[in-house]
């Protein structure tokens, strides 16, 4: 039974301990144990169907699961004691909990009747309540943040994929989370677009956000994960540094999994060229995608 404190002294962020989740019948998630402390950046990685974006959404309640827990900062989400047993939490206070989890997906969901700049302001006007201008003022920091201070006035349809998935991370940031959850944000991508998003990923685990990123761009989490987990058939394996992970898999399954990537990934391979990181206010410079999963 996990407790309803997080577990460990060490305060970590996000503790993740015993999460079960089913869908129907099947078991996909089967007791994940994880903790991440403020600052890091954690790569998940693992075939397809492990388990990995199940996991994301269990840590923002996007789905319930059904065993163990979610703290952040020491908090249980999504739940309350209630008489000693657990219950769900209202969802206004569910959502208030939700605000400090923010989460990039794989396809950008902006709204294409809004400008860049309004789909920045539209939550953060609602929920902080804020003046417009100092709302305003904020989301053109974040642009410029993920260089497209210039695109303010566009409108998505008018972005590359690339431009479009910079505008969805800063629209994340405009809530200040505390954890930023990243599913796959790449992988509905233009090749030649994946370099720019991943050079605003890494310039923000350079400047101590919390990240939980699920990838199959292994030069990514090679150079920008300060830890990697591997997950496999709805367990993490496998836990452990970037080069520990990648170059001496201690798990056959996770060796199996790093063969049939692309070479880039393969263990004793030297790492890639880094990953560039956005000068302010500029465009990030674009690289080629490192490596592509031959699934
Ligand atoms: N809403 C759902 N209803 C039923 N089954 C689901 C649902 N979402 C996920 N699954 C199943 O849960 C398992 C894990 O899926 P999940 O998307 O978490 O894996 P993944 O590791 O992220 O895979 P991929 O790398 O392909 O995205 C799969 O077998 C999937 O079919």
């Amino acid at each position: 039974m996990a407790p309803e404190k997080s577990p460990g002294t060490a305060e970590p962020l996000l503790v993740v301990a015993g999460l079960e989740k089913r869908f129907g019948h099947t078991q996909v998630l089967r007791g994940i144990d994880l903790e991440v402390h403020r600052g890091e950046t954690l790569g998940v990685i693992g075939p397809s169907g492990s388990g990995k974006s199940t996991l994301l959404r269990c840590v923002n309640r996007l789905v319930d699961y059904e065993g163990g827990g979610v703290w952040l900062d020491g908090r249980l989400l999504g739940q309350e004691l209630h008489r000693g047993r657990r219950r769900k939490l209202p969802h206004r206070r569910l959502a208030a909990q939700r605000r400090a989890v923010g989460m990039v997906f794989q396809h950008f969901h902006l709204f294409e009747n809004h400008t860049v700049l309004g789909n920045l302001c539209l939550a953060p006007q609602l929920v902080h309540k804020r003046s417009r201008a100092e709302t305003e003022a904020h989301a053109r920091e974040l642009l410029t943040r993920v260089g497209l201070a210039d695109k303010a006035d566009r409108y998505p349809s008018q972005l590359s994929g690339g431009q479009q998935q910079r505008v969805a991370i800063a629209r994340a940031l405009t809530m200040r989370p505390d954890l930023l959850l990243f599913d796959e944000p790449t992988s509905a991508l233009d090749p030649e677009t994946v370099g720019e998003v991943l050079a605003v990923m890494r310039d923000l685990a350079d400047s101590g956000m919390t990240m939980v990123v699920v990838t199959h761009e292994i030069g990514f989490v090679r150079e920008a994960a300060d830890r990697i987990a591997v997950m496999d058939d709805g367990r993490i394996i496998e836990l452990g540094a970037p080069s520990q992970v990648l170059d001496t898999p201690a798990h056959e399954r996770t060796r199996r999994f790093l063969r049939r990537l692309a070479p880039a990934a393969s263990p004793s391979t030297p790492a890639q060229q880094p990953v560039p990181a956005p000068a302010a206010g500029a465009e990030p410079a674009v690289r080629a995608r490192p490596d592509t999963p031959s699934r």
